[in-house]
């Protein structure tokens, strides 16, 4: 029975180990796409792949396809003998392509009618439809040119806004994020092997057997995971931006702050209590790491359906706050107010603002706040006057540091998904499973060993991920 078992999860093991796509059977449709950006610009490049790539180029240039990967000027025309344009085209030779099919790349004059009479052209000719959003990448990966860490990377440098995230975005796509998780995987496979193999014949000089054997490797493997998890969101937050939110009772200078800290003038500011409702998100970049910062309504106990709302709002962007600026006015201080007391915690910097309207009740010319009286645990405190500009530079260096220490790259790459850190969640849960089994029920465990390996792939494609595939690529541009 064992061994039925032990050949069972052998013969799953080999097939899904499988990379996708070797086991994609029909011949792909030739596929065509604007893949510059959209608007007008001096250049657009078309590009198209498949089997009738080369065929397409010589219907619109009436000339043989040039050298591969040589640029050659050709003009083009359309099926009536229409004349598009002057381009600049360049032929790839498949599998040494982009996607690993032949490719075709034409380098048009960016004008709105050069592109759309090209891309009017293409569609009219046998064998040839427009892409689907990320589907040239699609077929990259089913070519093997890419891994799905490389090809979400790729989306990433597209839409890099800030230099931190390009960095981080070129590094997966190097493989470095592939390489560490199969380099995780290939441990647990070649653990697994041990497993099998004394599922088949058992080692007699090993009472606990090889799971016992191989419970140390896999523990110290599962300790490794669990660390890149536990990495504080620093590279997801890279990616998706630092949420920064602006929280206290109303008329304690959030939107101001807001206003200053973004050098415009984006929120409604007024001495009216409860002016913000909705929760008002700017971008930032501070020292080429990306932030969003969130100006919110006042939180108090609110006035009025819509102004409840708003506090609602408010305390739920607090709470998925990676930092939240607690304001409390300069007026009030040492007093904070009861509903700001439990947000001050070891994700709070406590900013005390309106500094020049307390230095002109009380005749103090340069307001401190006495480090005994900060509240214990937050990170730190700030103090400003947005009339007087007084400290706005000094809190916004002390945003870009601590911005910058949270999403600095580290030595090891960074995760960087939800979609990955779902998978090594599960990896770790079936690791978990895997220590409980070890001792008492070999083919159990040498099955939780093979559903974590399986966990682990999910993350480069390598296995089990033809359903997710769909939902990966359409997140992508069109032409990318
Ligand atoms: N004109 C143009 N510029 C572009 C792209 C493109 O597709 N076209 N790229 C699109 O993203 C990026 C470059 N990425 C590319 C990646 C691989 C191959 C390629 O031909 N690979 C072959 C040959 C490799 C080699 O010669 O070293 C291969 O992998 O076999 C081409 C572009 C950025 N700039
Ligand atoms: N003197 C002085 N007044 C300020 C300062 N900052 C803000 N104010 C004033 O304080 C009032 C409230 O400012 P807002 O920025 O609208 O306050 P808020 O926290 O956004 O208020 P709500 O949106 O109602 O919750 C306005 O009249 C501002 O002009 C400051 O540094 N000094
Ligand atoms: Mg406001």
């Amino acid at each position: 029975m064992c061994k039925a078992v032990a050949q069972a999860i052998k013969t799953d093991l080999i097939r899904k180990t499988d990379p996708v796509g070797q086991n994609s059977q029909k011949k792909p449709e030739t596929i065509f796409a604007l893949s510059s950006g959209a608007g007008t610009a001096g250049v657009a490049v078309v590009r198209l792949s498949g089997a009738h790539a080369f065929a397409a180029l010589e219907a619109l240039s009436g000339k043989p396809v040039p050298e591969a990967r040589y640029a050659a000027l050709r003009l083009l025309t359309d099926g009536s003998g229409a004349r598009l344009d002057q381009a600049l085209v360049i032929a790839f030779k498949g599998p040494a392509s982009f996607t690993g099919e032949d490719v075709v790349e034409l380098h048009l004059h960016g004008g709105r009618a050069v592109v759309a009479g090209v891309l009017e052209a293409l569609d009219k000719i046998q064998g040839l439809r427009p892409a689907e959003p990320g589907e040239f990448s699609r077929r990259a990966f089913d070519n093997q040119k890419l891994d799905l860490t490389e090809a979400e990377g790729l989306n990433d440098l597209i839409h890099a806004q800030t230099a931190a995230q390009r960095e981080q975005a070129l590094r997966q796509m190097d493989g470095a994020l592939r390489d560490l998780y199969e380099d995780w995987r290939g441990r647990l496979v070649a653990h697994l092997a041990h497993l099998e193999a004394d599922i088949d014949f058992p080692d007699e000089d090993l009472p606990e057997g090889v799971a016992g054997a191989v419970r140390p490797n896999i523990l110290s493997l599962k300790q490794e995971i669990t660390q890149h998890l536990v990495d504080g969101r620093r590279g997801e937050a890279l990616r998706e931006g630092f949420r920064i939110v602006i929280m206290g009772e109303p008329n304690a200078g959030k939107s101001t702050l807001l206003n200053s800290l973004a050098k415009s003038d984006v929120a409604i500011v007024s001495d009216e209590e409860g002016t913000t409702r909705d929760a008002i998100e700017i971008q930032l970049d501070l020292g080429g790491y990306p932030v969003r910062l969130i100006d919110t309504a006042g939180v108090r106990e609110g006035q009025g359906a819509i102004e409840q709302e708003g506090i609602r709002r408010a305390l739920a962007r607090a709470e998925e706050a990676d930092l939240r600026l607690v304001l409390v006015r300069a007026d009030d201080w040492p007093k904070v107010p009861e509903s700001m007391q439990k947000w001050l915690d070891e994700k709070a910097l406590l900013v005390i603002t309106q500094t020049d309207r307390r230095e002109a009740a009380s005749g103090e010319t340069m307001f401190h706040v006495k480090h005994d009286e900060l509240p214990v645990g937050i990170i730190g405190a700030a103090s400003v006057s947005a009339k007087a500009d007084h400290g706005l530079d000094e809190l916004f260096d002390t945003l870009t540091d601590h911005v910058r220490d949270a999403m600095a790259p580290r030595e090891v790459p960074s995760l960087t998904r939800v979609r990955h850190r779902r998978a090594l969640e599960d990896a770790v849960e079936h690791l978990d499973r895997f220590d409980q089994n070890a001792g008492m029920d070999a083919v159990l465990a040498a099955e939780d060993v093979r559903m974590a390996a399986r966990s682990l792939g999910k993350i480069t494609g390598r296995v089990g991920v033809e359903d997710i595939l769909d939902v990966i690529f359409s997140d992508f541009c069109i032409g990318k």
